[in-house]
């Protein structure tokens, strides 16, 4: 264990198209391949004609060029696909050493998040087109049909220029065996459209977590999952289809100006929108925030509108309900006991900065240690300190030691599926199983240093019940000196309009379709006085 402090920023990016998301039908081009200039800044490409046609050319004849874009899709799939790579981290760099300019960039987004989040639907389909078994396939062909899958059924790219760029980019990246095949897949594929497709394959179905499970591109474990979380936060199953498709939608950049350090202006004049959920956060109109000083101070960050929430609940618990209201709060001692990457340590940093009060960060992972304090590095230096350690020992090394504790367990990251595109097929039923004695072990370790009368906030990016009201009610079941407090109230006391209806049971549950923010959620524990 060590502790320290440190410098930076960050920022974020986001990508769009799935079934049930970013549908569309492809239609005919004149002449050959388009070229990347001929792309509009979603990366859609332009003078998209209504009907669909093929060149005539036979595969060998046509382009043996990668497009570049799509190159750095299929990159990006096949590292997904061999070396278990996030999605998200490395995109980014595959864009810049390819030196996509924006459009492209934007269109390897749409294509490579695309694929990747609808590929369960996608390969359902390629298996009605595929004379043999996919997992005979090369993987890295199956990634090429994916890739012209998506094109094809959810991008407006003519049928031609899909079909053309998939098969030269496999004859240049995989060989030229396979673009026969390619070819042929895929011209089997544009028979129809996504619609007619998700009705061929929910034909004779009646089951509806199958149904659900293809038409949005779930796993039907997580569908399962899904609903059972919906009831077990009082919310109606009915909902599932909703929060599926919401979660194939691109997520909109929240940023946040740090209470008291940053500001909004230049983000405002530069197109952005005020956030309506929560005071000092806006919606990123798009493109390089690294434009933006206050982004590359650190002073105003990007952070999902549910994360300021819970971060700003965790700030606003009054401790001492009977004293007079306003009266001045006594220096207080905060800890984040799992701060990284750091973004609600940068947060709760500035509201300490703002109260008066000092903040532990602690994060057992070195290099996300060193994300913390540069998370932190636009707060006072005399208001936080790093420390890198398991979160388990805080509780026994420094009991009864912190006013409010922040605990945001690692979890299955079941409430940001929108955010990463893959994670829906790498999780399993297991890893809830597998957490569940950590996340256990941490919640204790908050609650033993917290101090009495003070409060720890339980939070997750996940609203399944194993996960959140299962851990918290073991652990309030086990302890006498514990109380739940009324977190929805708490959450619509901080947020703009008052009235979140994220409460039940006295825990609160945020959501992808009706708040437009990852799925956290939030347990306020106080420990009796
Ligand atoms: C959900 S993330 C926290 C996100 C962070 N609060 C933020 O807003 O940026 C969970 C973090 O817990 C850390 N972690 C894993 N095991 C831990 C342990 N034994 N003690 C403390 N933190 C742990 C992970 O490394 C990860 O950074």
């Amino acid at each position: 264990m060590s502790e320290s402090g440190g410098n930076a920023g960050g920022t974020g990016g986001s990508g769009s198209g799935a079934p049930g998301g970013g549908r569309g039908n492809s239609g005919r081009g004149k002449g050959g391949p388009r070229d990347s200039s001929q792309r509009n800044a979603q990366g859609r490409e332009r003078n998209r004609p209504s009907q669909r046609s093929f060149t005539e050319n036979a595969p060998a004849q046509r382009t043996r060029r990668a497009d570049p874009a799509r190159l750095v899709a299929f990159e990006v799939l096949r590292a997904v696909a061999a070396e278990d790579a996030y999605a998200n981290l490395v995109l980014p760099s595959r864009i810049r050493h390819h030196g996509l300019d924006k459009r492209d960039a934007g269109f390897a987004t749409e294509l490579s998040y695309g694929a990747l989040r609808g590929q369960g639907t996608y390969d359902a389909i390629l298996a009605r087109c595929v004379d043999r078994p996919l997992d005979q396939l090369d993987p890295a062909i199956l990634d090429a049909l994916r890739i012209g899958t998506h094109q094809l059924l959810a991008m407006r790219v003519p049928a031609h220029a899909a079909l053309d760029q998939t098969v030269g980019l496999a004859r240049a990246v995989i060989g030229a065996g396979p673009s026969a095949l390619i070819n042929a897949v895929l011209r089997k594929v544009t028979a129809h459209t996504l619609e007619e497709w998700l009705e061929i394959l929910v034909a004779g179905e009646s089951d509806e977590t199958t149904i659900a499970s293809l038409r949005y591109a779930h796993p039907e474990w997580i569908v399962r999952a899904m609903r059972q979380s919906l009831v077990a936060h009082g919310r109606s199953a009915a909902e599932i289809n909703d929060l599926l498709e919401a979660d194939n939608a691109a997520p909109v950049v929240n940023l946040v100006a740090l209470p008291g350090l940053g500001s909004l202006d230049e983000a405002l004049e530069g197109g952005a929108t005020p956030g309506e959920l929560v005071e000092g956060s806006a919606l990123s109109s798009g493109g390089d925030l690294g434009r933006l000083a206050s982004v590359r101070e650190g002073s105003t960050r990007v952070q999902d509108v549910g994360s300021q929430l819970v971060a700003r609940a965790m700030a606003a618990v009054d401790l001492d309900p009977t004293g007079s209201p306003g009266a001045e709060r006594p220096h207080e001692t905060w800890l984040d006991l799992c701060a990284g990457p750091g973004g609600k340590a940068a947060l709760l940093g500035a509201l300490a900065n703002a109260q008066g009060a000092t903040l532990l960060a602690n994060e057992p992972a070195p290099h996300r240690a060193k994300l913390v304090s540069q998370a932190l590095s636009a707060v006072p230096r005399d208001v936080w300190r790093v420390r890198t350690g398991d979160g388990r020992d805080v509780g026994t090394e420094q009991p009864e030691s912190f006013d409010r504790v922040l605990v945001d367990v690692p979890c299955s990251g079941l409430g940001a599926l929108r955010r990463r595109p893959e994670s829906r097929w790498r999780r399993t039923p297991k890893d809830l199983a597998d957490l569940g004695p950590l996340q256990r072990a941490l919640l204790k370790s908050a609650l033993d240093a917290v101090r009495p009368g003070g409060v720890v906030a339980y939070v997750t990016c996940s609203p399944h019940p194993a996960e959140t009201t299962a851990v918290v009610s073991d652990a309030l079941r086990k302890r006498d000196d514990l109380e739940l407090l009324d977190a929805g109230a708490v959450l619509d006391s901080v947020s703009l309009t008052g009235n979140l209806g994220a409460g039940h049971d006295s825990t609160a549950q945020l959501w992808p379709h009706i708040h437009s923010t990852d799925a956290m959620f939030l347990a306020l524990i106080r420990k009796k006085a």
